[in-house]
């Protein structure tokens, strides 16, 4: 065995690592299962990408507490997504660009957790870059748009187009970030509503 081969510093490099992400992936978790939702409220969430921070733990919880659940379908180019009632168990459909969505019925979410790529202070995102979720939002100006993801993935300024619809709250393994500066029971309580695009 050469004695240049750096082999349990790398295991060891490679478990610490492993465990620095499963530690922020758990924060983002408890950060979630800690927002105030309204019992009511009926929440998207969504089936991860192999890139994206895993928060099936969460959408379970959720559901145990007694939350109608509903994860989104992608549509053809250019349509809002679908959402369809999910519950442990439900089978799963593969969809568009190596999406998964559950086989359930439709329905209109209150709040809508949202993936996505980057984030500002000015709750800006960018996501896969389909435009799904602004045109979902555009139609939905009564829900309330929560981004998700790494403290890590906050970036100075997101660029912004006419159609890129803000975040009312970003959620990460930090904590969350209202807009305005709004209480986060103000925030999901529908006193606040996105303008409808004309
Ligand atoms: N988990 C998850 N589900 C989601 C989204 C998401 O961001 N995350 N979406 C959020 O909108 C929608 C799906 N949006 C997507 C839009 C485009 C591509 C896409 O174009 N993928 C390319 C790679 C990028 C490229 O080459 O331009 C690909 O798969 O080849 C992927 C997802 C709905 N479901
Ligand atoms: N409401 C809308 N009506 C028409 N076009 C829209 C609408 N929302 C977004 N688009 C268009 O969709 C395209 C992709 O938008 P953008 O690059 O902002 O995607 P993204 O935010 O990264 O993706 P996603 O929202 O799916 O995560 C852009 O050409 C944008 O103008």
């Amino acid at each position: 065995m050469s004695l240049t081969e750096p082999r349990d510093a790398k295991r060891s490099l490679r478990a610490l690592m492993r465990a620095r992400t499963a530690a922020s992936a758990h924060a983002l978790i408890d950060a979630v299962l800690a927002l105030a939702l309204p019992a009511d409220a009926i929440l998207a969430g969504v089936i991860p990408l192999p890139s994206e921070p895993d928060l099936m733990p969460a959408w379970h919880e959720l559901h145990r507490r007694g939350h109608v659940v509903v994860f989104p379908e992608t549509t053809p180019a250019g349509k809002a997504l679908l959402f369809r009632h999910w519950q442990p168990g439900s089978s799963l459909l593969a969809g568009r660009f190596g999406t998964v969505h559950p086989d359930g019925l439709e329905a209109v979410p209150d709040i809508v957790f949202v993936p996505l790529l980057a984030w500002d202070r000015r709750l800006a995102r960018i996501g896969y870059g389909g435009g799904y979720y602004d045109r979902t939002l555009a139609g939905l100006p009564g829900a309330v748009a929560i981004g998700f993801g790494f403290a890590q993935q906050e970036v100075a300024s997101v660029p912004t187009g006419p159609y890129d619809v803000p975040l009312d709250a970003m959620v990460t393994d930090r904590g969350v970030v209202t807009a305005g500066d709004r209480s986060f029971a103000d925030t999901v309580s529908g006193r606040h509503r996105r303008p409808q695009r004309s």
